[in-house]
């Protein structure tokens, strides 16, 4: 649960530390502004994934599901700063499959959070693993880290990759290239 007056005291005291009046026109909502944008951009910290991930439905069809192109915005632990780009998550079904936008809410249950790219993608293999207890997962995140290309090293158009396979995905080859085939046409 985000703490709404801790939040905007922290603010107070950063835009004084960075040398601003915190209490001029342009700036005097602004703690309480971002203590709003907090329980939004962190509201993933107080859910689990599994609440959502438990709407299924039956099949006797066992092929593999991929939704891709799933957009996520999410803020990188070591800077606070945004980092976004696009999750496509596959699975195959063991007689059960979710509803399609459970796997968006997945994403967002755990991009609203402070995160490594790493841990978030192995937070959504985990929960759909846990839940669905599929014949295998595979997660693909693309995403543009703005503590690399507004800051620092600053390079723009830069973008990092994170897989992670489980199950059946683990060591068939012929099933990761058609995840990818599928991800890229
Ligand atoms: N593995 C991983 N690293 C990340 C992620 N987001 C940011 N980082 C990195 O975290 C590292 C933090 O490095 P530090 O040396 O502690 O911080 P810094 O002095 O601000 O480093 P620079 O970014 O190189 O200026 C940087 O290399 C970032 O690129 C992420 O999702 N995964
Ligand atoms: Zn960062």
């Amino acid at each position: 649960m985000v703490d709404k007056a801790k939040v905007e005291q922290a603010i107070r005291l950063l835009l004084e530390g960075i040398g601003e009046n915190p209490d001029r026109e342009g700036l005097k909502d602004t703690p309480d502004r971002i203590a709003r944008m907090c329980t939004e951009i962190y509201g993933g910290l107080d859910e689990e994934a599994d609440q959502h991930l438990l709407k299924q439905f039956q099949v006797e069809n066992n092929e593999m599901v991929l939704e891709k192109d799933i957009t996520f915005y999410s803020m990188c632990e070591h800077h606070l700063m945004p980092f976004y780009g696009k999750a496509h998550i596959a699975y195959i079904p063991n007689g059960k499959v979710t509803g399609l936008s459970k796997l968006a809410r997945t994403v967002d249950v755990y991009a609203r959070r402070p995160q490594i790219q790493e841990r978030l993608t192995v937070q959504i293999a985990d929960a759909l693993d846990r839940v669905l207890e599929p014949k295998g997962v595979m997660v693909m995140l693309e995403a543009e880290h703005t503590c690399m290309t507004m800051r620092g090293i600053k390079k723009p158009g830069s973008k990092t990759m994170t897989v992670i396979t489980r199950g059946e995905f683990k060591n068939n080859i012929e099933l990761q290239k058609q995840f990818l085939a599928m991800v890229k046409d």
